[in-house]
């Protein structure tokens, strides 16, 4: 049997126009600083920043297993591959390494029942 899990290869590629080459991505402007003191305040945005995040991917994996158990419940399969792709579909502006961080979340969303 074909398998369709999302993999790097079967992902979105360079092919279609939204996805930008990593030297192309679209990101908001931040000053380079010109002083020490400049670098610890963006540090202090970065770690801000990766706490939201990890609450944020937290959250997601929980809403992600309980659409996945209740899927089961219903009779339904646990993963859905047309899903996934829409899902992918947005990492797409990040470049090749939102491609990648996209596919780590449906993992983590997937739980142990969507390793191989
Ligand atoms: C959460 C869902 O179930 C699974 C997990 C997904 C995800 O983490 O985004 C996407 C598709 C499904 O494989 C869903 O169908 O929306």
């Amino acid at each position: 049997m074909t398998s369709t899990v999302p993999t790097a290869a079967s992902a979105p590629t360079d092919a279609a126009p939204t996805r930008p080459a990593d030297s192309e991505l679209e990101l908001p402007e931040v000053a380079v600083p010109d002083d020490q003191a400049g670098i610890d305040a963006l540090r202090v945005e970065i770690d801000a920043i990766d706490a939201e995040l990890v609450r944020l991917i937290q959250q997601r994996t929980a809403c992600s297993h309980a659409i996945g158990a209740a899927r089961k419940k219903l009779g339904g399969t646990r993963i859905v591959y047309s899903r996934e792709m829409q899902v992918l579909q947005r990492f797409r502006v990040l470049g090749s390494a939102g491609t990648d961080l996209g596919m780590m979340l449906l993992a983590m969303g997937r739980g142990r029942l969507g390793r191989r």
